[in-house]
């Protein structure tokens, strides 16, 4: 695994048609370690042929594909893993199902929860909200000293998550955050995805250098 902090960019809650080509270009501009598909409100149909779309345009770039809130959809539509939150469903059956692919698993401001996903074999837990957000609604909010308790106790990598931008990454990255997931600061750029998987990035390389 590799150590540095790497993007896990999310796509925006609604798809627009042209929307396969702006993955592309978001792709194509940096470091993305995984992309995860997160259509809350759509049907399953929908969210197939979302992932039709979009899987190939990630994976064959090497980027890990993975849908949110269903690992049984995982599977069958050949993604490389799901994310679940607490309500999504049976955490240990979700590992069964998954295999090898990777299982992600919310754990918002709670070391507890953390280690029960730890214990049933998450490939990462997720941490946060940890700034305001407008994608979604959050109730728990998390602090730098969660993800530097748990990359000095864990193994397993973290993903901070949560109103995250160039210009409040930092801290996240030096307390020992693995990934940052993000959805605002690239989809709604003012220059575009591009620019903001850019813009990202250097601050990202800038606080890994602040850490080093
Ligand atoms: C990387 C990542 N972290 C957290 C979440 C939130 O998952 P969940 O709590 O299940 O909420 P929804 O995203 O399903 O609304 C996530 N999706 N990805
Ligand atoms: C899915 C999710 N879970 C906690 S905050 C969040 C939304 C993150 O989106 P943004 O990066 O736009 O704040
Ligand atoms: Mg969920």
């Amino acid at each position: 695994m590799d150590t540095r902090c790497r993007l896990y960019l999310i796509t925006p809650p609604v798809l627009e048609p042209g929307f396969p080509d702006r993955l592309a270009r978001a792709l194509d501009a940096g470091d993305v370690a995984c992309v995860q598909l997160r259509l809350k409100d759509a049907p399953r149909d929908a969210i197939r042929r979302a992932v039709d779309a979009l899987r190939p345009v990630a994976q064959s770039r090497d980027v890990a594909f993975l849908l949110n809130d269903d690992a049984a959809m995982a599977v069958e539509t050949g993604c490389d893993g799901a994310h679940l939150g607490q309500g999504d469903g049976d955490h240990a059956a979700a590992r069964r199902l998954l295999g090898e692919r990777t299982l992600g698993i919310t754990c918002h401001a709670s070391r507890h929860l953390a280690m029960e996903a730890g214990e049933v074999g998450a490939d990462y837990v997720a941490f946060g909200a940890f700034f305001p957000t407008a994608t979604k609604e959050t109730v728990h909010a998390a602090g730098t000293d969660l993800l530097e308790w748990w990359s000095e106790m864990m193994e397993i990598p973290s993903v901070a998550i949560g109103g995250i931008t160039a210009a409040n990454c930092g801290p996240l990255v030096r307390a020992g955050a693995e990934f940052l997931a993000v959805v605002g600061a690239v989809w709604n750029h003012p220059e575009g995805e591009a620019a903001g998987i850019r813009t990202l990035e250097a601050a990202i390389r800038e606080a890994s250098a602040d850490a080093a």
